[in-house]
């Protein structure tokens, strides 16, 4: 299988706290708490290498706490090229509560500046033609929205092949640019940011996706969380509802759905395999805390499961969509 690269610009230390229910404005005591390096590329690295996929980790990593990243990329064999920066890579708290709601506080870590982006170009030039390079996450302070776009564009010079999932002003420059990704993955709220306006209505959201495609993105994927994704290519478009509910953690659980989509255009599955794939990945990834998978039978397993709807269905499908909830 041909190697996949990863790029990380602003990785994370995952600290999960765990408690019955989150008061605002009070003292809160926490049931269990638990550490899991990531950040959105890194989580797609670890997913990745669980399916067998040979990876390659890009990016920045704060020198002062890169221990358990290192740890992480030893013991699945991924090839660690992430450049390493002055101070700290940020801790983002994950409140969870009993129900499985989730409260993010992302926050910030290492600064970094244009000058980072030469160090970054020069670890992607182990990117060889007809490889893959998935690009994910945000940016540290410092650097500039167009930097994903940038090394977007770089990896194409390459003659690889990019799959974006990015957000806010990065993703405007990513769809501004003169070539495109080759696939997208936002969920709705990313995709309304990019767009400007609700896109509440499934119709109104499949539209949006389709006129991506349109534009020349081979594959865009909008995640939905408990609704499901709706997948489009040029060969059409289709839903793929989640194979079982969660009430853990939700967190990555989009990270494991770029991690299918990769694994998806590696092995060249058509539309309907791929949304399956994907689908499966991230029930996959949801039944145990982290960014893993487990075992290829128990993944084979739930994609043989994944419900798929088409588009014209699912549009006149009655009542609203599920809430999928804020978080990105
Ligand atoms: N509560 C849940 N139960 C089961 N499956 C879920 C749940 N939430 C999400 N999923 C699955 O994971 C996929 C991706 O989730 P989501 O749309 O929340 O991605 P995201 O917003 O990018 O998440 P994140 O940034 O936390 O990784 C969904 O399409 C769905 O298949
Ligand atoms: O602040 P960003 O880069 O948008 O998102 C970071 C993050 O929330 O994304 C991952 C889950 O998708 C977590 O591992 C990490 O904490």
């Amino acid at each position: 299988m041909s190697r996949v690269h990863t790029v990380t610009l602003n990785p994370a230390i995952d600290q999960t706290v765990s408690l019955p229910h989150l008061a605002v404005g009070e003292v809160n005591r926490a049931s269990a708490v638990r550490h899991d390096p990531g950040g959105k590329g890194v989580n797609v690295a670890s997913v990745l290498a669980d399916w067998g996929v040979d990876v390659m980790a890009h990016g920045l990593l704060g020198r002062a706490n890169a221990a358990p990243f290192e740890a992480l990329f030893s013991r699945k064999s991924i090839v660690d090229r992430m450049v390493r920066m002055p101070g700290e890579t940020r801790t983002n708290v994950k409140i969870l509560e009993e129900g499985g709601r989730t409260t993010d506080l992302n926050l910030p870590g290492f600064a970094a500046g244009t000058s980072d982006l030469g160090p970054l170009a020069e670890s992607l030039s182990a990117v060889a033609e007809g490889e893959l390079v998935v690009i994910s996450g945000s940016h540290p302070a410092g650097l500039p929205a167009s930097a994903s776009a940038r090394l977007a564009a770089l990896a194409r010079e390459r003659g690889a092949r990019v799959l974006c999932d990015v957000s806010g002003e990065a993703l405007v420059e990513v769809l501004a640019a003169p070539v495109l990704p080759d696939a997208i993955k936002p969920n709705r709220h990313e995709l309304e940011g990019w767009a400007g306006r609700s896109l509440a209505d499934r119709a109104e959201l499949a539209e949006a996706a389709r006129a991506l495609v349109a534009r020349g993105i081979a594959l865009v994927v909008v995640s939905l969380g408990t609704e499901g994704a709706l997948f489009c290519s040029a060969a059409g478009a289709v839903l793929a509802r989640p194979v079982e509910l969660s009430r853990g953690s939700t967190v990555g659980a989009g990270d494991a759905m770029v991690a299918g989509l990769a694994s998806a255009l590696v092995e060249g599955l058509d539309l309907g395999a791929t949304a399956a794939r994907a689908t499966a990945f991230a029930a996959a990834k949801l039944r145990n805390p982290g960014p893993h998978l487990p075992g290829r039978d128990e993944v084979r397993a739930l994609e043989a499961r994944v419900e798929r709807v088409a588009v014209a269905d699912w549009i006149h499908a009655a009542g609203p969509m599920a809430d999928e909830g804020e978080r990105t």
